[in-house]
């Protein structure tokens, strides 16, 4: 028996397995980044970036395994202008990043500092292309809206998704909730922003992400914090 022939078992799960499988996942234009803002260019000329969501319509906030998710079930929306160019965006579905610890969930980072939590409202080119599916496979299908999240003060508009964290607690679970909520009460008020091309920051990683990340934070109190950690830690299949 020669023991320096131990047996070395590397598990080795999350990101650095998605290559894997997710080919992509190798790219040039991976998300999450850091955002430098030393280097960050002015937007020049760009036309204002507008949006319009509808309120009066019945969603589900699902556990997908490792976040909440909330599908926009079709309904009716728009983005375009800023990077956009002339063509129009559908909201799809947003969700929400947290950590295991207060100030270090969000996905991107600023000159290195995370924040609570990150906000991804996930759009789709309803100008030149035929389903989500399809435009996330382009590298000018997806539009995301990024929203840092900090600790402060309660979140009302969030809150009636946090609400409803405990009957989601594995994957796979749904609830759907016909209260009125308007995703433009999730932006910040100021919205200068940071742009970029990238990608999906989760698998597939298909790099067919135009990112708009807000430099305000928005802020979420303590306890919407400990709610998504207690709800999502436990509840999510890590
Ligand atoms: C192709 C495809 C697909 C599935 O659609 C999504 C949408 C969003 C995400 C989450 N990615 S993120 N965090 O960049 O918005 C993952 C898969
Ligand atoms: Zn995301």
């Amino acid at each position: 028996y020669y023991p320096y022939l131990v047996p070395v078992v590397i598990l080795i799960v999350g990101p650095a397995t998605w290559v894997e499988k997710f080919p992509e996942a190798r790219g040039t234009r991976q998300s999450p980044v850091d955002i430098v803002t030393s280097r960050a260019s002015s937007g020049g000329s760009a036309p204002p970036l507008v949006w319009r969501y509808s309120v009066n319509h019945p969603r589900s906030v699902v556990n997908p395994g490792y976040c909440w998710r909330v599908d926009e079930n079709g309904y009716d929306s728009e983005l375009r202008g800023g990077p956009l160019g002339s063509d129009v965006y559908k909201l799809q579905q947003w969700h929400c990043h947290w950590g295991s610890v207060n100030g270090e969930g969000s996905e991107h980072t600023v000159d290195g500092r995370a924040f609570s939590g990150e906000l991804h409202l996930v759009h789709w080119n309803t100008s030149k292309y035929n389903s989500f599916t399809e435009a996330a496979g382009q590298p000018d299908g997806l539009a995301v809206l990024g929203v840092l999240l900090m600790v402060g003060s309660k979140h009302d508009e969030l809150d009636k998704v946090v609400r409803l964290l405990p009957y989601i607690q594995h994957k796979g679970d749904k609830v759907t909730f016909s209260e009125p909520l308007n995703p433009a009460n999730l932006l910040p008020k100021r919205i200068a922003y940071w742009t970029y091309p990238g990608s999906l920051t989760t698998p597939p990683c298909t790099e067919s992400v135009t990112w708009i990340l807000f430099k305000e934070p928005v802020q979420v109190s303590a306890e919407q914090v400990r709610l998504n950690l207690c709800y999502y830690v436990n509840g999510k299949n890590v």
